[in-house]
């Protein structure tokens, strides 16, 4: 979805980030046990990190994809994968949105479980676990993106 058509969007601080991706560690323990974790960089890394945590694993790799320029959806770049067919390994990835990047992972890793923090409905299908939908038009907004700034009143800006 271009930038023009993402109306609204889902702010995500650190404390909510850490707490959906609890969330879903506790999901996961209960479908496991895993070998390792392949981390889907750069947005995967903090939620793989928390879920390694969790789970006492230590063994994490990466698949280093790249597809948005700031909101626009480009050419997607493979840039790192992971050798094997991905059993026994769990993927995790911030979201889930049109589900280009999760399809491609799929292909490479086909026995391995994937798992999101968020989904938008497009891409849900192609996730094995999540833990909040938004809707298609909404923006998520991660903590490494933001900082704190001021805003103007609501009544200046409502009308
Ligand atoms: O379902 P899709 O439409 O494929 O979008 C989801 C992917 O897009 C974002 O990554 P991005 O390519 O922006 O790289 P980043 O993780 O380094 O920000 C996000 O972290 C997912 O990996
Ligand atoms: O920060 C992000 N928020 C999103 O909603 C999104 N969709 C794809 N890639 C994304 N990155
Ligand atoms: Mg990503």
């Amino acid at each position: 979805m271009s930038s023009d058509q993402q109306q609204k969007t889902f702010p995500v601080s650190w404390e909510q980030l850490h707490r959906d991706a609890k969330a879903l560690a506790w999901r996961l323990v209960a479908e496991g046990p895993w070998q390792g974790i392949a981390a889907i960089t750069r947005g995967g890394l903090v939620p793989a990190a928390v879920v390694a945590r969790e789970l006492d694993l230590r063994l994490i790799d990466t698949l280093c994809i790249a597809s948005y320029d700031d909101r626009s959806q480009g050419e997607m770049r493979i840039i790192k994968d992971v050798p094997g067919d991905g059993d026994g390994w769990l993927i995790i990835d911030d979201l889930v949105d049109t589900g280009r990047t999760a399809q491609a992972v799929r292909e490479m890793m086909p026995k391995a479980h994937f798992a999101t923090v968020y989904a938008k409905p497009a891409g849900r299908p192609l996730v094995d676990s999540f833990i909040t939908e938004v809707s298609q038009d909404t923006w998520i907004l991660f903590p490494w993106d933001m900082e704190l700034q001021s805003v103007p009143p609501i009544i200046h800006t409502s009308r």
